[in-house]
């Protein structure tokens, strides 16, 4: 195992075991000593008022193979883009009000995003709000703009979304859900432009990346923007006719754009999973299948992420996912040895996502197990219900909606 010089985080036995309960107390808690926090009767009160005018909404049909289209079905909506809400913004921040009867939500994008349908599904009768970028929906959660708010976190094609990963340590929000939904792109312009036509294709980047065999038999110049559906209106706005987005076909009614290809995603079981983040963590159970989501660093060295690795599977713990970011504020580990040009190494933070609900036994232990030889350990995100998509069929009484047990809170 390599030597480290001047840790900021390193610290001797006794100091870590000091603070594994120091964690436990924290805001941002791992659970492992105290994880039950028990709402008030006024905010019970308060959120079945507003759980009570929920409903549930239905899900989409699987995909269709592709199918490129030459006409359009939709027709255009209403096209005032003054009329249409704005996203937050930083300015707007501050201008915080209190919580209202109906539960707010952020997500990041314009109105047609994919993440407003995440929201939508994982708070069936929310107030969406849209945000420019995804740290103003941390922000608008952590300064009580909203409640609530979804992000995507990873996508079956197009992978991690490692900017989220990043805020979700910058940051002091709590996983209190996930949510799976199903991504249909479609290939939108303005009406009269031909799919020959186009020489340049707007979208999210994971929405291009998603895309990619269809836009390079397609020949054009991909250009990466905030959002899809921002890229739809966009393309609208400028009236481009050279020019198209990838986006939903919601994207298209609400900017009355035309259809040019459905499903154009590289493969028809395109999913993205979207976190649910609130201020307050939920109060874990084991009554129904949890997942916990956690995040640590380890030191350098043959075996070690193992040994990580293994405090779960010698629990019979199930990993679902792994992750590894570069540690910003300390990139380089540089050995004694190093330090005369032979090895260096990039230091990393891993995400890790197990099932099991911290209200467990053998996930206590476990993550005590951890800290013992854990340089830092963090529950960034909490126990959360795990999600019903992959276990259950959607049926009307039955959707794959995520459930939050958090609700009553807030
Ligand atoms: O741009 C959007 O519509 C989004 O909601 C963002 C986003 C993403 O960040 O992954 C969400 C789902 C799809 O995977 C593509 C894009």
């Amino acid at each position: 195992m390599a030597a480290t010089s001047g840790r900021a985080w390193k610290s001797s036995p006794c100091e870590k075991q000091q603070r594994i309960w120091n964690i436990a107390s924290a805001d941002q808690s791992l659970y492992v000593r105290k994880f039950v926090k028990i709402p008030s009767k006024r905010s019970m009160k308060r959120c079945q008022k507003i759980f009570a005018s929920d409903s549930i909404r239905g899900d989409k049909e699987k995909a269709p193979a592709l199918e490129l289209q030459k006409s359009f079905e939709d027709p255009p909506v209403a096209k005032d883009l003054q009329s249409l809400p704005r996203p937050l913004s930083i300015i707007d921040l501050p201008n915080s009000h209190g919580p209202g009867s109906q539960l707010r939500v952020a997500y990041q994008g314009v109105q047609g995003a994919y993440s407003e349908s995440a929201a939508g599904k994982a708070y069936p009768n929310c107030k969406a709000v849209a945000c420019e970028q995804f740290d103003t929906a941390f922000n608008a959660v952590e300064k009580w703009v909203v409640e609530r708010a979804v992000l995507p976190i990873e996508n079956s094609l197009g992978g991690s979304i490692h900017r989220n990963y990043d805020l979700l340590l910058r940051h002091k929000l709590h996983i209190v859900g996930e949510v799976y939904l199903a991504i249909r792109h479609c290939l939108l312009a303005n009406h009269g432009v031909k799919l020959e036509d186009l020489k340049r294709v707007l979208s999210h980047p994971q929405a291009l990346a998603q895309c990619e065999n269809t836009l390079t038999k397609l020949g054009v110049i991909r250009e990466a923007v905030d959002d899809t559906a921002g890229a739809a209106q966009y393309i609208f706005a400028n009236k481009f006719q050279d020019a198209g987005a990838v986006a939903s076909a919601e994207a298209a009614r609400i900017y009355g754009l035309n259809i040019l290809a459905r499903d154009i995603q590289d493969d028809s079981d395109n999913i993205t999973r979207f976190l649910m983040l609130a201020r307050e963590p939920i109060i874990p159970s084991t009554d129904r299948p949890f997942k916990t989501s956690i995040v640590f660093s380890l030191e350098e060295g043959p075996g070690v992420l193992s040994r990580a690795l293994n405090v779960f599977s010698m629990r019979n713990i199930n990993l679902t996912k792994i992750e590894s970011r570069p540690l910003r504020k300390q990139p380089l580990r540089v050995p004694i040895s190093g330090i005369n040009g032979c090895t260096m190494y990039f230091d990393y933070l891993f995400y890790l996502d197990f099932e099991a609900s911290m209200a467990d036994q053998k996930s206590q232990n476990a993550l005590r197990h951890l800290e013992e030889f854990a340089t830092f350990l963090r529950g960034v995100c909490g126990s959360y219900v795990k999600s019903a998509l992959l276990m259950v069929p959607s049926t009307p009484s039955s959707p794959y909606c995520a459930v939050d047990c958090s609700r009553n809170c807030f």
